[in-house]
This record gives structure tokens, sequence and C-alpha cells, in this order.
């Protein structure tokens, strides 16, 4: 990009105590289910310095509608965190769907699963913990296209290879992104999709390279 028209980094105004709670009663809470609003909370609560890293309360309202008009049935959500955009994946699957839901770290998982198993949607979910990656190659490359997880004490065959999700989130480590996306076009059936959060980065794209 020509950097004479590039634009400065604006001042963050965004993190104040009223800001915050303005934005959770304007954007988070009206006509969210509840387990969302509780999940939020308990994430501010837990992690006062990084609860931001829960999506949007509009972008999780846009994949769920994005997965009902799909009639997604097997999905990926790739870094879980507390799980709010997890939980509203759950939310939007039917009954029989499948989310598999990689995380390298399960300690913040383990904060939302309360509200997870309070919504019902427990069963919809296969937490797996491991480096994204690695567990998306192996869902891809294993022989048979079966992949042998161990979640918790017991250990869960998945059926993967080419073309057998609906659709992935991706919320992880945005560095590797392109490798992500090599292995996630392929895990992916053709007709899927796969969304990216923070593609734009709040428009830093459009920052100067020195900022
Ligand atoms: C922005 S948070 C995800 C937030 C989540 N989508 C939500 O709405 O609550 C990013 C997560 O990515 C996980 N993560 C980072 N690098 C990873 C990797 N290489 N493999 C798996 N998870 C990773 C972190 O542990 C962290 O929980």
């Amino acid at each position: 990009m020509d950097s004479n028209h590039s634009i400065d980094k604006p001042k963050n105004i965004l993190n104040s105590p009223e800001l915050l709670q303005c934005k959770l009663e304007t954007r988070a809470y009206p006509n969210k289910h509840e387990q969302l609003k509780e999940i939020r909370l308990a994430t501010v609560e837990k992690y006062p310095h990084l609860y931001t890293m829960n999506v949007a309360a509009d972008e999780a309202q846009l994949l769920s509608i994005m997965l009902k008009l799909m009639n997604a049935k097997r999905t990926l959500e790739i870094s879980v965190f507390t799980g709010y955009s997890l939980l509203s994946t759950a939310l939007a699957l039917p009954d029989d769907g499948k989310v598999i839901a990689i995380d390298v770290n399960r300690e913040a998982y383990e904060v939302g699963l309360p509200f997870i198993k309070k919504a019902g949607v427990e069963h919809k979910i296969d937490f797996v913990e491991g480096i994204a990656v690695q567990i998306l190659n192996d869902l891809l490359n294993n022989e048979r296209s079966q992949a042998i997880f161990r979640i918790g004490n017991h250990f869960i065959l998945f059926h993967g290879g080419e073309g057998t999700f609906d659709f992935a989130f991706m919320d992880a480590d945005k560095k590797n992104y392109k490798n992500y996306h090599e292995v996630l076009l392929k895990l992916v059936k053709v007709g899927g999709a796969i969304a990216y959060d923070n593609t734009l980065w709040f428009g830093s794209v459009a920052y100067s390279e020195d900022v």
C-alpha cells in the first residue's frame, strides 16, 4: 500500500467500564440467550484484561444466522477461549449437529462450560485440546479419514477427510491464518463456508507499515 494513503492508528477510547456496560446493555443483552449473557459476564469477571477475546455479540449473531441458513450440521470451531462463539454455534446447530472445538488450552473453556451445560447443548460439542493446525491436519490426513483424539478421559474417533464439514470458524493465532486456510479449504465441503475473525483487525490493515 502507498504509505501516503495509510491512516494513523486511532486512540483506544473503547475500554472504559461505563462504555463496556453500555455495550453490554445495548448490544450483548437484548434478545440474546440467557447463557450467552452469563458466559460473557463470567468472562469479564474471570479475565478482566482478556474478556474482549470473546467475539462481539453481533458477530456471534451473524455466525448463528449463517449456520441456520446453511442448515449446517458439522462444524469446526478453531479456538474456544471461554466459548462465547462456541455456545452461539452449538445453539444454532440442530440437536444431532456436532461442532469440533479446538483450543491449545482447556482452562478458559472450563469457565464457560457450566453455561454451555445449562443451555443444554454440551452434547453437540467435542472439545479437543491441542495445537489447531496439527489437529486439522490429523483430521484431514489420517488413514481412512479418521482421527482419534483424547477428550477428557476417553478417546473419540472422528470422521474427517476432505469435504466433511459444512462450516468452520477461525479465531486462533492470526499469523497462521494462511496455513489454516490451506487445510480448511479441504476439510470444508464445496458450498460450505469458512469464517475468519479479525480479518481487518479494527482497520489496522490500512495503517502505515511503521505503525
Ligand atoms: C480470541 S480467543 C477465542 C475467542 C472465542 N472465539 C470466543 O468467542 O470466546 C483465541 C484462543 O485461541 C487459542 N489459540 C491460540 N493459538 C492457538 C493454536 N495454535 N491452536 C489452538 N488454539 C490456539 C487461545 O488459547 C485462545 O483461547
